[in-house]
């Protein structure tokens, strides 16, 4: 099966300093993949590079089979991309903006007014569709930047930090709009910061730390090989230290061995604990 992001030794340098080093990864057709990794991980860089912005030192990307530097004008006909800031014109209207998108897209006007009318269904602003983007709530502009995205009915949607800036619940709207875009056969490509989001959302995700990939599953699979219970021991003056085990008898079984005098607490294991261990730094740390 061709992969829809198929990429090899894909390295990124700014002055000499190699900020994307990534020695292989394969999406396929219909997955949610997340790119996990603190600020300055070398996940917007990646995407850049997926979304032909920017093109690599070294190494090679393709999406759907081709090559995100030689097959350009192939490869943006395969992606929609929803990137962090706002890139919406605020002096015009949501429909208006998917308007001038679709214009770039030549869609023949009967197709466009179609379009736009069954996105904005879709990603539920019918009703906010004459509203300039300065009056809407970021939770609209969010889904209208997605709706953009979706004009030329790409098969793989790339979104940079989907929900950054968004409140819990508006968070959880737009990952029920991303939701439904993968199961109606969108592949997906999230980065995202958010542990919370990675384990909400994604069938699998690939750890991202200071350009390289230190760990590739499913979120469950990256808990069990860690253990899936973690104790936590507060230790006088060494802060806080923690053990995995693969099931709460295996913890409990530590615990009973320790002297009575440790503070402890013990509890389900999560992805920020399997990022942890590999980078000795919590994701939102840096
Ligand atoms: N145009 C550029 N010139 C020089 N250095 C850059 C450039 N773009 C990114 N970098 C550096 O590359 C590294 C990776 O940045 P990148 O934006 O890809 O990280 P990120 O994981 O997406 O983080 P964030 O979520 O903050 O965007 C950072 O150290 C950044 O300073």
């Amino acid at each position: 099966m061709i992969g829809m992001i198929e990429i090899s030794n894909l390295i990124k340098e700014y002055s000499g300093k190699r900020v994307v080093d990534i020695q292989s990864l394969q999406v396929d057709p219909g997955e949610l993949f997340g790119f996990l990794g603190p600020n300055g991980a070398g996940k917007t860089t990646t995407i850049r590079i997926l979304t032909t912005l920017t093109k690599p030192t070294s190494g090679r990307a393709l999406i759907n089979g081709s090559d995100v530097v030689r097959d350009l004008s192939k490869v943006k006909l395969e992606f929609g991309i929803v990137q962090q800031h706002l890139s919406l014109n605020k002096d015009l209207t949501i429909a208006e903006n998917l308007e001038l998108h679709a214009r770039l897209h030549h869609l023949p006007k009967a197709q466009r007014t179609k379009r736009i009318s069954e996105l904005l269904d879709y990603v539920e602003l019918s009703e906010h569709a004459d509203y300039l983007i300065d009056d809407v709530s970021g939770g609209m502009k969010r889904r209208a930047m997605i709706a953009r995205a979706l004009i030329h009915r790409p098969k793989l949607l790339v979104l940079d930090e989907p929900t950054v800036g968004l409140d819990a619940q508006t968070r959880r709207k737009v990952w029920d709009l991303i939701r439904k875009m993968n199961s109606d056969g969108t592949t997906v490509f999230l980065t995202t910061h958010y542990i919370e989001e990675a384990e909400a959302l994604c069938e699998r995700v690939g750890i991202l730390h200071k350009g390289k990939m230190i760990a590739i599953g499913s979120p469950l699979g990256l808990r069990q090989k860690l253990g899936m219970v973690a104790v936590e021991m507060q230790t006088n003056g060494n802060g806080t230290q923690y053990r995995y085990f693969p099931d709460r008898s295996l913890a409990a079984q530590f615990v009973q061995g320790l002297p009575g005098t440790n503070k402890l607490a013990m509890r389900e294991s999560n992805l920020e604990d399997v990022f942890v261990e590999l980078t000795g730094q919590k994701v939102m740390e840096s």
